[in-house]
């Protein structure tokens, strides 16, 4: 999860952003980070969004800004409903970085994505507040503004991509700076999910890889990853071969023995199944609806055995990205 560094501290000198009262919404889709080899460079955008109806206005006060949040759906128990809140805090710090002071602030959140279940929930949240900013920000964000910030503050680029721009995209880091190409996926590729009842925090994933890798093994992982893009956009009979990883996944079997096993099942039916994200959700490449349906077949009939809860669904490809648009009256 990004670190927002919360403060309100000395922004009187900041200025104001608005002028009058906005309300807006927000709509942002889950993603799915690496698809096997492609670790911290590839994912794609699903069809499951969070919605987050913004409205801000100038400062009534001075001091601080009045924030209140209201939290639907996931995490609707737990998250916190003042500035400390990811989305207002990490708006707060782009503001400042601009020059200018969060607003009186009014954030209702519909969270459906759900937390550390390797669907890009924290990714999400950088966009959503990204877009939040711009939308704020006189003359807005650029879009590579908009690339480098959010990749920033995500600290890889491969979920907050397509949660930004939709699709799927390969993303790179140049020195300090970010950058992307969008993969234009074969129109058969399918999504199919199994996601479980229990969580994996990603920086806690992170923290189990080794500092390392033998050249053979990034040779290895080089050539799956390579091969991924081929069969996505163009073969999609190759995605068994194209989503061998070499680079996390066994790395992290300890994290998630019960998604590794799901994985290990379905490999061995021939599903392109990959650990989705930072785990612990599953997710299967297939070509076409029918392979899609067999995949979402076999992986009830797995979770049944288990003694998690699992939830296996399709989820289409998102074409959209994180999207502002007025408030439904
Ligand atoms: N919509 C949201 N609003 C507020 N905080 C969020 C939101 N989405 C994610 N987070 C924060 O990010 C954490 C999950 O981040 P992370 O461990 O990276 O998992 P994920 O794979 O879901 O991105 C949550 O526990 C929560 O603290
Ligand atoms: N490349 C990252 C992807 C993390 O995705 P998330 O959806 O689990 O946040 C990693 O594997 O650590």
């Amino acid at each position: 999860m990004p670190s927002p560094a919360a403060s309100q501290s000395s922004d009187e000198a900041l200025a104001e952003v608005l002028a009058e009262p906005v309300s807006f919404r927000v709509t942002v889709p889950a993603t799915s980070a690496n698809l096997g080899p492609g670790y911290d460079c590839m994912g794609v955008a699903l069809e499951l969004f969070d919605v987050v109806d913004v409205s801000a206005r100038p400062r009534a006060a001075a001091g601080r800004a009045q924030v209140k949040v209201e939290v639907h759906g996931e995490a609707a128990d737990s998250l916190p409903r003042d500035e400390t809140h990811l989305i207002v805090a990490l708006v707060g710090r782009i503001l400042r970085e601009h020059g200018h002071r969060l607003p009186d602030l009014t954030l209702q959140a519909h969270n459906r994505i759900p937390h550390s279940r390797g669907l890009g929930s924290s990714a999400a949240a950088v966009a959503c507040a990204v877009a939040i900013a711009s939308h704020l920000i006189p003359g807005g964000l650029s879009s590579d503004e908009q690339l480098q910030i959010g990749s920033r503050i995500e600290g890889h680029p491969d979920n907050y991509v397509p949660a930004l721009r939709g699709g799927a995209a390969v993303s790179w880091q140049q020195g300090d700076r970010f950058d992307t190409a969008p993969l234009m996926l074969d129109e058969q590729i399918r999504a199919v999910v199994s996601v479980p009842d229990f969580q994996q925090s990603t920086a806690a994933a992170r923290g189990s890889l080794p500092k390392t890798v033998a050249h053979h093994v990034a040779a290895a992982n080089s050539a799956r990853a390579a091969l991924l893009v081929h069969a996505l956009t163009a073969d999609p009979a190759r995605l068994f071969d194209a989503t061998e990883d070499r680079l996390h996944q066994e790395q992290r079997r300890a994290q998630f023995p019960a998604s590794m096993a799901l994985v290990d099942a379905l490999r061995a039916a021939g599903h392109a199944a990959v650990i989705s994200g930072a785990g612990p959700t599953v997710l299967v490449l297939a070509a076409g609806d029918e392979a899609a349906d067999i995949a979402a077949d076999q992986m009830r009939r797995c979770g049944g055995l288990a003694e998690e809860r699992w939830m296996a669904m399709r989820l289409p490809i998102s074409t959209a990205g994180v999207t502002v648009d007025p408030y439904p009256r």
